[in-house]
């Protein structure tokens, strides 16, 4: 039976979450925490099954063709979900082409925290599907660049179901991997930050909704624009400052780029929380970083979800990972970087 498996990355937003969504720049990169989605042939009706929440949808095909106004009236299948199917399916394949299918959809990634998550979910939906119905012929288990813009811009459409207005940064990462900074869809790779630099990502178990978020700093734009607009560039120059950190020639050898990283994590911190995009949750685990000189920082969203700080070389943090496993917290370590969507 014909039959296909992707995975594609998490990210971690290291600079710049929420001003992206206003055009400023930031910086990403992807995790080493996975999703993958299974597409094979189906005799009967279409199922979508989500190892993550023990669901399963079955939806007969006469639905999965209805359009967006026609499926929010449809109590049972209305959930987001669902529509996100609706949309990147519709963009892949045609009701005549249409076979029936059994999706699943499994991750590694913390869902609703952070780490992009709904993207992942987006870019291994489309690629799958994409190549389950050969619209696109990766040679060698390889994707071009034309094949990959076509995954993202069709995961782009599931992902702004999920964030209501998308900056996109979240499925560019999840299709093309690596490092890079991002502004008004625009990538561009960046090379210095492969040394091995790692991260250690601690999860508030606090699950949010990045559309909520996102919508409460649209409400607070609309009624303070120019205070907005400061943050904002403050949090662009933020990143700007980051990548100069690394690759301005340092003359004082004393100085490790990651020291001002780490720095910058805690301004860039205060600025979020100055935003409404903290939780009280958040609290006492910034307080255990600062106990051992890391500054930790929301990344994504915010309003729970994870925050990350940077990891010095030759640093015990044992004491550190000690009294997070007493808070009963989740962490993990990740080296930045790492490959974007590829067939299993
Ligand atoms: N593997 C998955 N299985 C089921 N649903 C998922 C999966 N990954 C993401 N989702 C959906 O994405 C939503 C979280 O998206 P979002 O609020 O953008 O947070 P995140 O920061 O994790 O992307 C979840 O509520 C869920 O509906
Ligand atoms: C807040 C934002 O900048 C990032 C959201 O990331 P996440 O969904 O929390 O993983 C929104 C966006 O860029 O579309």
């Amino acid at each position: 039976m014909k039959s296909i498996t992707v995975s594609c990355p998490g990210k971690v937003i290291l600079f710049g979450e929420h001003s992206v969504v206003y055009n400023r720049l930031a910086i990403v990169s992807s995790l080493s925490r996975r999703t993958t989605c299974k597409i094979s042939e189906s005799e009967k009706q279409t199922s979508l099954y989500l190892p993550l929440f023990e669901k399963t949808y079955t939806i007969p095909t006469e639905i999965l063709f209805q359009s967006l106004n026609e499926i929010e009236q449809n109590e049972d299948y209305s959930e987001p979900l669902i529509k996100v199917l609706l949309v990147i399916l519709q963009s892949v394949v045609s009701k005549k082409e249409f076979t029936n299918l059994k999706i699943e959809i499994n991750s590694t990634i913390p869902i609703g925290s952070g780490l992009g998550s709904s993207a992942s979910f987006c870019v291994s939906l489309a690629a799958s599907l994409l190549i389950f119905f050969k619209k696109i012929d990766p040679i060698n288990n390889t994707f071009t660049q034309e094949q990959l813009e076509k995954i993202n811009t069709i995961a782009y459409k599931g992902e702004n179901i999920f964030h209501g207005s998308s900056s996109g940064i979240d499925n560019t990462i999840s299709t093309f991997g690596g490092i890079f900074t991002y502004q008004k869809g625009k990538i561009k790779p960046i090379s210095f930050l492969k040394k091995n630099i790692e991260i250690l990502i601690i999860n508030s178990g606090i699950q949010r909704k990045t559309k909520e978020k996102v919508g409460r700093v649209r409400e607070l734009y609309d009624q303070y624009q120019d205070i907005m607009t400061h943050i904002f560039n403050a949090m662009e120059q933020i990143t700007v400052q980051f990548i100069s950190e690394f690759t301005t020639k340092q003359t004082n050898t004393e100085t490790n780029p990651l020291d001002k990283a780490n720095q910058l994590c805690r301004i860039c911190h205060e600025l979020l929380c100055s935003i409404d995009v903290s939780h009280p949750k958040l609290d006492p685990i910034i307080k255990i970083g600062q106990k051992f000189g890391m500054h930790l920082k929301i990344t994504g969203a915010g309003g729970g979800g994870c925050v990350y700080g940077f990891l010095l070389p030759n640093v015990d943090y044992s004491e550190l990972e000690q009294e997070l496993k007493n808070a009963n917290l989740q962490y993990f370590r990740s080296k930045l970087g790492g490959e974007g969507v590829k067939i299993l």
